[in-house]
């Protein structure tokens, strides 16, 4: 078992002994990656740690203030952190709440070089990690009045505690039954435009003459409550989402025949008969769009609703020919205090601390398993499984708890 190094900031002048960065008591800590050494600060025993992140680059031996994507972990008074695969650090914030012990600074993922490769500038971005194995995203794609509206609901109504639905933003107004903040974010384009400028946005695209889009928050907010998110986007965003690091499954609803997307759309009497029109014009290309883009692995066609939702379970495991039972994980465990240490065995994160109570010291430890790690930047890391191992047992029973 290899004890990660503790080291100081201002050790950066001397140079650092290795790879690993850790230093607890409310301080920086100072990660090395390649030629660059990733300080996160922290201040004096009783400051609270604010998260910035400078990167110190040893090849031009400059300091850079990079730009930083994703939700900034929430202050803590201490935290350590520790290299993983030369792409991100694993922060454990010390004396947290278990939903908000463990993040992942991404310095060099695909997404994280897709946004320095775009804006020419240094580029982390910040990913929690989320516990149990919560499914990849759902990107669900089709022309207006297919019923994408529909099977949606009807999986969330059936499911609620497996699925959350991603609220998108939109600039288009607010149909008479819809609610701000539960269907679409409705906001002002000028407001939107600014929050894609900075980074806001995993995707967004202009629609019947409207922008939407899906917030970094949007998809959050669903993984952070230990859901599946579905999204309802159109082709252009499920583009947008393939091409980047979003990793998900793509689903195409495809309407019986014009005809009767027609009716369904003229039924819902929603829009105006001009944007009846556009719809009905914009559908067509939707369609061919849909077909050939190569973007959708799932086509599903809602002629009889009952049977394309039927369909739409069976794709995604939830007709019982699938196990989509998830391990229990227990919850009542001690988490790791601002003082800990960490090390690491393959894919797995030992944190080990002292506890005490009135009659007695021990040292704890908990393991942070690895293994499952799904997504990450932009949005969640998933798959992270934490379970507490008992430190005073004999050398091959934790060996036993390890594997
Ligand atoms: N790219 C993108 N498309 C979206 C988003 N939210 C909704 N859409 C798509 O915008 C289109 C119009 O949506 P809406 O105005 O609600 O009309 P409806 O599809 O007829 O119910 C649909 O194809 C949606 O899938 C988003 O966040 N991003
Ligand atoms: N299989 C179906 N057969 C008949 N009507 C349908 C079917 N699926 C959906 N609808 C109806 O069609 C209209 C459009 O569906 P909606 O879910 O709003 O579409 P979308 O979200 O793709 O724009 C709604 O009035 C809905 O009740």
């Amino acid at each position: 078992m290899g004890e990660a190094a503790a080291f100081l900031v201002h050790d950066l002048k001397e140079g650092f002994p290795n790879g690993f960065g850790l230093k607890s008591k409310g301080c920086e800590t100072a990660t090395v990656i390649g030629n660059k050494t990733y300080v996160v600060d922290g201040g004096c025993d009783d400051s609270i740690l604010s998260f910035r992140v400078q990167v110190f680059d040893h090849s031009t031996g400059t300091r850079i203030d990079p730009v930083v994507l994703g939700t900034i972990p929430e202050p803590c008074k201490g935290h350590s952190a520790i290299a993983l695969n030369e792409d991100r650090i694993l922060f454990i914030k010390g004396g947290s709440p278990l939903h908000d012990s463990f993040w992942f600074l991404e310095v060099n993922t695909p997404y994280v070089q897709e946004r320095t490769r775009s804006s020419g500038c240094e580029v982390v971005a910040w990913s929690k990690g989320v516990r149990g194995a919560v499914e990849k995203p759902i990107v669900v794609s089709g022309p207006s009045g297919v019923g994408k509206g529909t099977l949606i609901s009807m999986l969330m109504k059936e499911f609620p505690s497996l699925f959350g639905f991603s609220v998108s933003h939109t600039t288009r107004a607010p149909r008479n039954m819809e609610k701000d903040g539960l269907h679409y974010h409705f906001t002002e384009r000028n407001a939107m435009e600014k929050d894609i400028k900075e980074g806001k946005f995993l995707e967004f695209a202009s629609v019947h003459g409207n922008l939407y889009g899906t917030s970094v928050e949007a998809v959050e907010v669903v993984a952070d409550a230990g859901k599946r998110c579905i999204l309802d986007i159109d082709v252009q965003g499920a583009r947008s989402v393939k091409a980047g690091s979003l990793d998900a499954i793509f689903i195409f609803i495809c309407p019986p025949s014009m005809a009767e997307l027609e009716k369904r759309l003229r039924a819902r009497g929603t829009e105006t008969e001009e944007q009846i029109l556009k719809r009905l014009r914009n559908a067509k290309a939707e369609i061919v769009q849909g077909e050939s883009s190569g973007i959708f692995g799932h086509f599903l066609y809602n002629d009889n609703l009952e049977e394309c939702y039927k369909n739409l379970k069976k794709l995604l495991g939830l007709d019982g020919s699938v196990n989509t039972c998830t391990k229990s994980i227990p919850e009542d465990f001690d988490l790791p205090p601002i003082v800990h240490s960490v090390s690491r065995i393959d894919n797995k994160i030992i944190i080990t601390y002292r506890a005490s109570d009135l009659k007695n010291e021990s040292q704890k430890m908990i393991v942070l398993d690895l293994t499952s790690l799904k997504g990450g930047a932009p949005g969640r890391t998933r798959g992270l499984d934490v379970y507490p191992i008992d430190s005073v047992s004999n050398g091959s029973n934790m060996i036993n708890q390890l594997s």
